[in-house]
């Protein structure tokens, strides 16, 4: 019979997000480690802990599997874990009902790990990322916002002019979200610990474009017209903006890592609203930036890039450097593949309305994107979040065909 590993925290205080605390002791925190054979046995040595399957895929290593995750695997979807397993935490559902606020959910340490443990405890995959969001950020560089059940992101006092993004704080992450780097720090102990299942965390930031786009925006958007209004018409305004976001988020890529990521994953979902003159002026650039300042610092930390219907703009993801183009279903993996070369590594590409398909349709779409994706330097996951609705057990079988794969 296999293990279980599961979530021990010895936090037991939970202090309201308003007020973050200032550091709390890891010594006394314990990843407990159960056997069905034996009980509660010891902590393993650090030492004997092996890279996961998700490192080594993108390193070009010799996989015998594409390692497996669900974008926005945290929450949404999930009703009731307990059919697939009766005694680990409870449902992302009832902690909602619990904690409401996204905001409140998203910046207390002990939410933000059962959260983000709950879809691993549950199926498994071989990425766990942190349950957070690429707004998280903005509170700590001067830029009030809130995530409103039903609507989404609000920024209090979008963003439009000079004297605006003069007031914007660039970001110290230690001091503005201790509760991240907490958090990254007990997930990547509880998942190294766990024999069976070599995870990999994810950590995750939002590109200057994208986070641009919200705060000038004032939240989501239909034709970005008010960011284009901006950058077409007082490129300087927006160009200030967008350097104090790639220096911030530079500096929030490598205090994951030095927290706990393995891997983090930037968000430019956004950048393909511009055409690919525009992408090379007020995108490219900045993730150039955000990509060459961590790799000095950070030479051995896989950053995976992700826009939304990117399509038109492949060759120019891959110029950012990035080791990993995450995929969504506007262009075919092989040509995708192709078009990217052999030195980045793919992932994504599953289009996530395919979860609402039938088994044996999941099955098929999942053997044609690992079979054009070539074996090694691929991460089989959705070409874009989850959707709120898929069926639980179509995706208890997205991840059972998948970890049964072999080269
Ligand atoms: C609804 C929303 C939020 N934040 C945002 C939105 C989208 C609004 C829009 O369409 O303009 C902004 C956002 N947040 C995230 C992205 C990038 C990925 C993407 O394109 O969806 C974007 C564009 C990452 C994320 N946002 C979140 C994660 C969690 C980690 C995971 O992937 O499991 C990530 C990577 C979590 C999140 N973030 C939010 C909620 C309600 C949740 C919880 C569960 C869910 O609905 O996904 C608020």
């Amino acid at each position: 019979m296999s293990s279980i590993c599961s979530f021990t925290s010895s936090i037991s205080s939970i202090s309201p997000f308003t007020s973050p605390r200032k550091s709390l002791n890891y010594n006394k925190y314990t990843p407990i480690i159960h056997s069905s054979l034996q009980g509660t046995v010891a902590e393993p040595k650090a030492s004997s802990v092996a890279e996961p399957l998700l490192l080594n895929a993108v390193r070009g290593e010799d996989v015998e599997r594409p390692p497996v995750w669900l974008m926005r695997q945290a929450g949404r979807y999930m009703k009731a874990d307990e059919i697939f397993i009766p005694f680990t935490s409870k449902s992302y559902q009832i902690i909602c009902e619990k904690h409401p606020s996204f905001r409140e959910r998203s910046e207390n340490v002990d939410l933000v790990v059962e959260i983000s443990l709950q879809p691993w405890k549950v199926f498994r995959p071989d990425g766990v990322i942190l349950f957070s969001d690429i707004l998280t950020p903005l509170s700590g560089m001067n830029i009030p916002f809130d995530i409103v059940k039903g609507k989404g992101p609000v920024i209090f006092n979008p963003l439009r002019t000079a004297d605006d993004v003069d007031q914007v704080r660039e970001f110290v992450p230690e001091e503005s979200v201790p509760y991240v780097g907490e958090a990254l720090t007990i997930l990547r102990k509880e998942v190294e610990f766990c024999v069976e299942n070599k995870a990999a965390v994810l950590g995750f930031v939002g590109a200057p474009f994208t986070l641009a786009s919200y705060v000038v925006e004032g939240g989501s958007s239909k034709h970005f017209t008010k960011i284009k209004r901006l950058a077409f018409s007082q490129p300087k305004v927006l160009h200030a903006l967008l350097q104090k976001f790639a220096t911030s988020m530079a500096k929030y890529i490598q205090y994951q890592a030095d927290s706990g990521a393995q891997t983090v994953q930037i968000f430019d979902s956004w950048a393909t609203e511009l055409s690919p003159v525009d992408f090379e002026e007020f995108s490219l650039p900045y993730l150039k930036q955000i990509v060459d300042t961590v790799k000095q610092s950070h030479p051995n930390l896989p950053l995976i890039l992700y826009a939304s219907g990117s399509g038109g703009l492949l060759e120019r993801l891959a110029l950012t450097g990035v080791d990993v183009v995450s995929l969504d279903w506007s262009v075919d993996m092989a040509e995708g593949r192709k078009r990217l070369g052999p030195d980045v590594a793919v992932q994504g590409n599953v289009d996530p309305g395919v979860l609402f398909g039938s088994k044996e349709f999941i099955t098929n779409r999942i053997n044609d994107v690992v079979k054009k994706a070539g074996k090694g330097k691929h991460i089989l996951n959705l070409g874009h979040g989850i959707v709120v609705g898929t069926p639980e057990e179509n995706v208890a079988h997205f991840f059972e065909v998948a970890k049964g794969i072999r080269y």
